[in-house]
């Protein structure tokens, strides 16, 4: 089979970079879990912190296979597959064996694609740069809004309108503007206590 079909089946997959750290941010957040990051993203936010991500060309295609290999070296059995956008990709079988080896599946996505995959958590963190698949909203545990300007609240509650109730609802600060949105994001949540704050909170440790 020619790369490009494997890829098209969720066969292989283009991986920007694996590793082992801490999950910073979310209700994860201080979990130990192995990072998939998948090369390739169509969204384009101004301040996304990984643009090097976005050519999906840029990065090896590995079968998953591999890729759940490397998951296997480490001795924590949670795995985040984030990007770049991962569910621009099929899903099912990376997910697939990495259930059967026995790993917890979470990913990071901004909804953007039709939903794929086999997953025990989704943190769902839409974008005003690209409009949600439909297919995420009954999907997502978690909806996670960056805070970039202030118009941000609105943005949140407009799409905390239509997840699950059961769905967490957190809003993170976007890293270079933190020092002015940290206190507006604590003040709203006082007043609005049904959302919780998220912080990268990776990027204070300084790990990846
Ligand atoms: C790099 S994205 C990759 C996954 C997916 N494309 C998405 O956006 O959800 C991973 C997480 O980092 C968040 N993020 C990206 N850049 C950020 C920044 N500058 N400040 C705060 N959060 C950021 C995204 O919103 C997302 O929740
Ligand atoms: N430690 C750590 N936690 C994270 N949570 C979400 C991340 C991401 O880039 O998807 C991320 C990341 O890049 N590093
Ligand atoms: S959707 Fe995610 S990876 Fe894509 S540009 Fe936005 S933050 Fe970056
Ligand atoms: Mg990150």
């Amino acid at each position: 089979m020619e790369i490009k079909q494997a890829v098209e089946k969720g066969l292989m997959l283009p991986l920007m970079e694996a590793f082992y750290t801490i999950q910073g941010e979310g209700t994860f957040t201080g979990h130990p879990a192995y990072f998939i990051r998948l090369g390739g993203c169509d969204v384009g936010c101004v301040w996304c912190d990984v643009k090097e991500s976005w050519e999906a060309a840029k990065w090896p295609v590995l079968s998953v296979e591999e890729i759940v290999d490397g998951a296997l070296q480490y001795p924590g059995r949670l795995v985040v597959i984030t990007g770049g956008e991962p569910l621009m990709y099929e899903l099912g079988p990376l997910t697939a064996l990495l259930k059967e080896k026995g790993f917890t599946t979470n990913i990071e996505t901004s909804g953007a694609h039709p939903f794929s995959g086999q997953f025990d958590w989704v943190c769902f963190s839409p974008k005003k740069f690209k409009e949600p698949h439909p297919s995420i909203f009954e999907k997502a545990d978690e909806i996670k809004v960056i805070v970039f300007h202030k118009s941000d609240f609105d943005f949140a509650e407009k799409h905390a309108k239509k997840v699950q109730p059961s769905c967490k609802k957190l809003l993170q600060p976007e890293w270079s503007k933190s020092d002015k949105f940290t206190g507006e994001i604590i003040d709203y949540i006082k007043n609005h206590p049904d959302w919780n704050i998220s912080l990268q909170t990776h990027k204070f440790m300084d790990i990846p």
